[in-house]
Parts: C-alpha cells; sequence; structure tokens
C-alpha cells in the first residue's frame, strides 16, 4: 500500500499569525510540495488571497484550495471532503498537506473527519499545531471572570464558560501536538515563560512549546511529528464533544455553537485617499465594539497595487501586496469579525464617515 500522505493541522484564535506560520513554511518548503486548505471565517477569502499575493514562488492557484464556511465541524461533508478528495485525486500528489482552520474553529472535529473512509486510507494527520498570540494571552483577552463561571457552574454542570472566546481557545490548545507561542517580539522573556508555564496546563502531556516571531519556525520542526491524531481522538478532549455524540447526526442549525458566538460582515469603500486615517477609524471601533479582527484590501490613488490591511484587537499593521488584476473589482474591502450582536451599522457609519 502507498504510504499514506502526512496532513499537518493549524489552528489558532482569530489573528495568533496562523497565515504567517503557511507563508513562512512556503518560502521555506526546500523543494517539499505542500498542498493547502484555507478555512475563512467572513466572506470574502482574505487569507487565500493574501497567501496567493505574496508572490512566493512554488505558491500556486491550484496549491491553495479555500473553505469558505468558517467553522469545519459543520461543513466536513460538504465542504471538506470535496476539497481534500480534490487534492487527493491529483496526478501529482503533494508530500505534505497543510490546513488552516478558521481562528473560530474547534480543531477536533476537523482531525474526526480523517476518520472517514475515504480520506483515512490515504491520509494520517502528522500533527495539530497551535498559534497563540502570546500578546493577546498576557492581556488577557481569553481569560474567563473567575467568579462568573464558578457560579455559571453551580447553576450548569456542563457549562464551564462564560466566555466563548476562552471556550475556542481552550479547545485548540487541548488538541495540539506543537503549540507556537507568537509574537514573542511583543514581550520580554520572562511574560513569555510565564504563560508558557500557565498554558502548559491545558495541554496534553509531552506537548512541545516553541517561542516564534512572524512564525517564523523552521518547517522541518513542525512538520513530521508522526502523531497519527486521528487515532488517539479521545485524548483530545473539546467542548464539540458536550454538542455533539455523534458527528452523523450533525445539522447546520445549531445554536449552541461556538461559531454562532461570533459574527463578521464585509465592508465596502471606494478609494481610500487617507490611509492614516482609515486605521484611526479603525482602532477607535475596535475599542468602542466588541470586535476582535478586521481585515482587507484598500485601494489607493496612484497605487498599482492593493494595500493590505489589517488588526487585531488594537494592533494594526499594512503593506502593499500584489498588483490589481485586469478585470478585478478595483475597490475597497474589509471583513470585520467579532462578538455576535456587533453594531453594524454604528460601525459601518465609523468607518465609512
Ligand atoms: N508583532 C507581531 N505581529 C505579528 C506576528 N505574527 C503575526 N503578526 C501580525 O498579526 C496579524 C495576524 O497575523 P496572521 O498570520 O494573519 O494571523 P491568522 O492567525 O492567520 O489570522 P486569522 O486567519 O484572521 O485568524 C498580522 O497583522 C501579522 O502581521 C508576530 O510574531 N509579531
Amino acid at each position: 500500500m502507498a504510504k499514506k500522505i502526512p496532513a499537518t493541522v493549524i489552528t489558532g484564535f482569530l489573528g495568533a499569525g496562523k497565515t504567517s506560520l503557511i507563508r513562512h513554511m512556503i518560502e521555506n518548503a526546500n523543494g517539499k510540495k505542500l498542498a493547502f486548505l484555507i478555512n475563512e471565517f467572513g466572506d470574502l477569502g482574505i487569507d487565500r488571497e493574501m497567501l496567493l499575493g505574496c508572490g512566493i514562488e512554488g505558491c500556486t492557484e491550484d496549491d491553495i484550495v479555500e473553505l469558505a464556511n468558517g467553522c469545519i465541524c459543520c461543513t466536513v461533508a460538504d465542504d471538506f471532503l470535496p476539497a481534500i478528495e480534490g487534492i487527493l485525486d491529483r496526478e501529482d500528489k503533494p508530500d505534505h498537506i497543510l490546513i488552516e482552520t478558521s481562528g473560530l474553529a474547534l480543531p477536533k472535529p476537523l482531525v474526526k473527519a480523517f476518520n472517514w473512509p475515504e480520506v483515512r486510507a490515504q491520509v494520517t494527520v502528522d500533527g495539530v499545531i497551535t498559534v497563540v498570540d502570546s500578546k493577546a494571552v498576557k492581556e488577557g483577552r481569553f481569560a474567563d471572570d473567575e467568579d462568573a463561571v464558578q457560579a455559571q457552574r453551580e447553576a450548569d454542570e456542563n457549562l464551564d464558560h462564560e466566555n466563548p472566546l476562552e471556550e475556542v481557545f481552550e479547545d485548540q490548545l487541548l488538541c495540539a501536538d506543537m503549540v507556537v507561542l507568537n509574537k514573542a517580539d511583543l514581550l520580554d522573556g520572562d511574560e513569555i515563560r510565564e504563560i508558557e508555564s500557565e498554558l502548559a496546563k491545558s495541554l496534553r502531556d509531552g506537548v512541545r512549546f516553541l517561542h516564534a516571531s512572524n512564525a517564523a519556525v523552521d518547517p522541518a520542526i513542525l512538520l513530521g511529528l508522526e502523531a497519527a491524531a486521528e487515532d488517539d481522538l479521545d485524548a483530545r478532549p473539546s467542548h464539540h464533544d458536550h454538542h455533539h455524540d455523534d458527528d452523523d447526526d450533525h445539522d447546520h442549525d445549531h445554536d449552541d455553537h461556538n461559531h454562532d458566538e461570533f459574527d463578521s460582515f464585509t465592508v465596502h469603500l471606494n478609494l481610500v485617499e487617507d490611509a492614516d486615517a482609515l486605521e484611526e477609524k479603525l482602532i477607535n471601533v475596535v475599542k468602542a465594539h466588541d470586535v476582535l479582527r478586521v481585515k482587507g484590501f484598500l485601494l489607493r490613488p496612484n497605487a498599482d497595487r492593493r494595500e493590505v490591511i489589517q488588526g487585531v484587537g488594537p494592533r494594526f499593521n499594512r503593506y502593499f501586496d500584489r498588483a490589481w488584476k485586469d478585470g478585478e473589482a478595483k475597490r475597497s474591502q474589509l471583513v470585520v469579525i467579532g462578538r455576535k450582536g456587533l453594531d453594524r451599522a454604528a460601525i459601518e457609519q465609523a468607518i465609512t464617515a
């Protein structure tokens, strides 16, 4: 029997550095033929676009397949299986498959999907890599309010989180084979070590930490873990286990799901004359509303390239990536992601004012 193709699942909360990690892997692939599945939250397909806009050799349209539904757990049959089968059916098979989950996805249902017979026969989960925004952890973004959680536990023992952010974050840690503590540049060594010992409590035994800035980790360390995670599901507890006893009876309308606690929409703008001013407005929006992530492309005057703008919490950055293509709608678009109940009208107004 032919050797199974290894697949690495890259998970981590919104803005942790998953796309940066994938980009670094493409740049340092060393001749390895990689294929990518990118799971997006929001309807613009920005992560895929950003990877394609990077201009790195060896990164072609065909190699980057987008899953547009954000929550892999509800779309395994409709979305994930056809996408991975598409990759497996190719004549020129990849040496390794990398899968980026959306920042709001629980990784376990995805790992579970590798037990589907069609997939299992050909692919194995080499490892689950969890990328962590160390700075956001330091700022307490994922921390529950301990008292509220305690009160909630007393009321209902099945519920142990008040905060859906923390629930997603914890699941991503519980599933990890390796954890990349990213954004090390924003913290000092002691702070990083503190976070490491704090997070270690949420990990399975033997899971290792790497520290990184801009997710610059040698792919040789990340790939080839040979974890066979699909055989090891019981060791990776998930909040999803409470929601579904059996994945087969999955319907698409659960209202008790983590991803239903989040919201996203797209804001369209025309030419952006003053990007600094826009960034300032966005920072104010993030401060005033429960916005977790903003990302998109800007149309700028006298520029033949589009400008990427993105923010995680209040930290924004911008750079020009690829030229606009012929026939492509030249306009500015931003995806805004936040907790459920975002005041879309007010946010749009604040951005477009
Ligand atoms: N200072 C700093 N910024 C970083 C680092 N890694 C990533 N970033 C920035 O953080 C932002 C998010 O990085 P991405 O790689 O897009 O994160 P992601 O996890 O793919 O984000 P989503 O797909 O939206 O969940 C970008 O603006 C990056 O430039 C880092 O190590 N240090």
